[in-house]
């Protein structure tokens, strides 16, 4: 008879998951135990690289991620991460081991106590089988939820369990699949209001990039000369950051988005939360005279927006539903907009010179993984994307995404260029991807913008009114030497043409090159 392990990897592998993220444990080792060909192990130094680089991979391929850690400390550092990749909705599989069931109840070392609630809420399924034979099932379970829900999910399993006998199991031949086409009622009516709205306005998320819609939007925005906001605090591009339909990065503020939105008496909202404020800035959640429907695939985003009417489907069935019920219209006075002269610094670079010299030098294909917190206006007023899977952005805000990440997806990217850019601060919080890099020499830059400080904060400190905090200044850091001592190649540069050369350059694994850079605001 099979062991349960034969089982569960032959599951594996006709899902597709066989690379496999993790950090091991002596609970993990049974599980680990003769992978078949086939499968690679890509090992993480902390689980906060792993999952971040597991949400970057499994964002980049759109597949779901098998992550393996170990069980309640390496399951507890990876939470930082999950909160991403929550919000990214990244099908990502958490696995970890677990005691032997008899020594969970004393609580001997290394047992999960209660390990289902442990990655609770930010995980949605999570289980522990309760008896050996019930390990595949409960795989498939998971495995099947992140796929459905778009969600990460935890698994539980005694370290035991593995290597028991169980007869061949039917779980092997499942499938789940899933459908959310709107009815022809709920898209005729859409069209009718888009028809007839006197000035509508589509915002589009982050998770029309992560469908693969993006080229779709395009064409429905430039069917019906719509203008184009992103949804605030965007995770993904989901339109051309220059095309000359787009309007920009909707603010993250309540106030600020009704301002920006004013004059528009529909607010189309396709593949976004509504909406992912930040800052408090009070105000009205729509201007006068306005009408939000929202269209996204989660009931969650749906049930909890504050305002307007949500539709749950798949926006590409309501894309396509719509560009067949709607005739195209004449484009208005719309130009492209081309990206204005860098801002200079004095005493060192500033950031817009920075992002003008990546828009100079880096292929137009390039894949830019994004953790820079008080750059952000800079890099929209300096980036000219426009194709998808160009922009990653750690979807909670919590740091120690990018580096991770802009491993993961260059690994799930095999074949086009992918940046890394990253503040001093955050690039410290998941600095152990470098080590990882170099182990699988995965071809990827990363740029660090120097400022010494942490910038954003900074900023907030003024917006909130207290300037007198500590704790946001971050002086000497010498990334150059750190990437060294983890097997990356490192340059640092202080100069434009200097940056410039060292861009010009390609690599053939991991490089690094740190920049130092004025403050700016967000
Ligand atoms: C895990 C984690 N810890 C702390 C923070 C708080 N935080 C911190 C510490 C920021 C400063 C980042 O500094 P940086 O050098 O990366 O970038 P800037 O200097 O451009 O702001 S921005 C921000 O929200 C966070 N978001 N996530
Ligand atoms: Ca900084």
């Amino acid at each position: 008879m099979p062991t349960v392990r034969r089982i569960a990897h032959e599951f594996l592998e006709r899902r597709g998951l066989t690379t496999i993220f993790g950090n091991p444990g002596s609970n993990e080792l049974p599980f680990l135990a003769g992978l078949p060909d086939g499968f690679t192990y890509v090992l993480g130094l902390h689980e906060g690289v792993v999952v971040g680089m597991a949400d970057g991979y499994a964002q980049a391929t759109g597949r779901p991620v098998l992550v393996n850690l170990h069980a309640a400390a390496g399951s507890g550092n990876a939470m930082g991460a999950l909160t991403n990749a929550v919000y990214s909705r990244s099908p990502l599989v958490l696995t970890a081991g677990q005691q032997v069931r008899s020594a969970i109840g004393l609580e001997a070392m290394l047992a999960n106590v209660d390990a289902t609630q442990l990655m609770r809420p930010l995980a949605g399924w999570s289980g522990e089988p309760s008896c050996p034979g019930d390990v595949p099932r409960s795989l498939a379970q998971a495995v099947f939820e992140a796929e459905l829900q778009r969600r990460p999910t935890y698994l539980s399993v005694p370290y035991d369990d593995w290597s028991a006998e169980i007869d061949d199991n039917p779980v092997l031949d499942r499938t789940v699949r899933r459908g959310l086409s709107p009815d022809e009622g709920q898209l005729d009516d859409l069209a009718r209001r888009l028809d007839t709205a006197r000035n509508p306005v589509l915002v589009l998320g982050g998770d029309i990039d992560t469908l693969g819609l993006f080229e779709r939007a395009v064409s429905f925005a430039e069917h019906r000369a719509l203008p184009v906001w992103v949804a605030p605090s965007p995770h993904r591009l989901p339109f051309p950051n220059r095309h000359p339909l787009f309007r920009g990065v909707l603010p993250a503020g309540i106030g600020s988005v009704s301002a920006e939105l004013d004059g528009h008496d529909l607010v189309l909202v396709l593949g976004a939360p509504v909406f992912r404020y930040h800052q408090h800035v009070p105000g009205p959640f729509l201007p006068e005279g306005a009408t939000l429907v929202q269209v996204t695939d989660d009931p969650g985003e749906a049930a909890r927006a504050p305002m307007g009417e949500s539709l749950v489907a798949s926006a590409g069935a309501v894309l396509d539903g719509l560009l067949a019920r709607l005739p195209a219209r004449e484009p208005g006075e719309t130009a492209f907009v081309p990206n204005p002269a860098a801002a200079t610094g004095e005493r060192a670079l500033h950031p817009e010179q920075v992002f003008a010299a990546l828009r100079e030098t880096q292929p137009a294909d390039t894949a830019y993984v994004v953790e820079s917190t008080s750059t952000n206006s800079a890099w929209w007023r300096q980036m000219d994307l426009r194709r998808p899977g160009s922009y990653f952005w750690p979807a909670a805000g919590g740091l120690g995404f990018g580096m991770p990440a802009a491993v993961g997806v260059a690994m799930g990217l095999p074949g086009r260029p992918v940046v890394g850019v990253i503040g001093d601060g955050s690039a410290n919080y998941g600095i152990t991807a470098l080590w990882t890099a170099a182990r699988y020499r995965v071809p990827v830059t990363f740029v660090i913008l120097r400022n010494g400080t942490y910038g954003a904060l900074r900023w907030f400190a003024d917006l909130l009114g207290t300037t007198d905090v500590p704790g946001t200044e971050i002086p000497g850091l010498d990334f150059a030497a750190i990437a060294a001592g983890y097997g990356v190649p490192a340059t640092t540069v202080s100069d434009v043409d200097d940056l410039h050369a060292q861009l010009k350059t390609t690599p053939t694994g991991p490089r690094l090159i740190q920049v130092d850079t004025e403050l700016t605001t967000p």
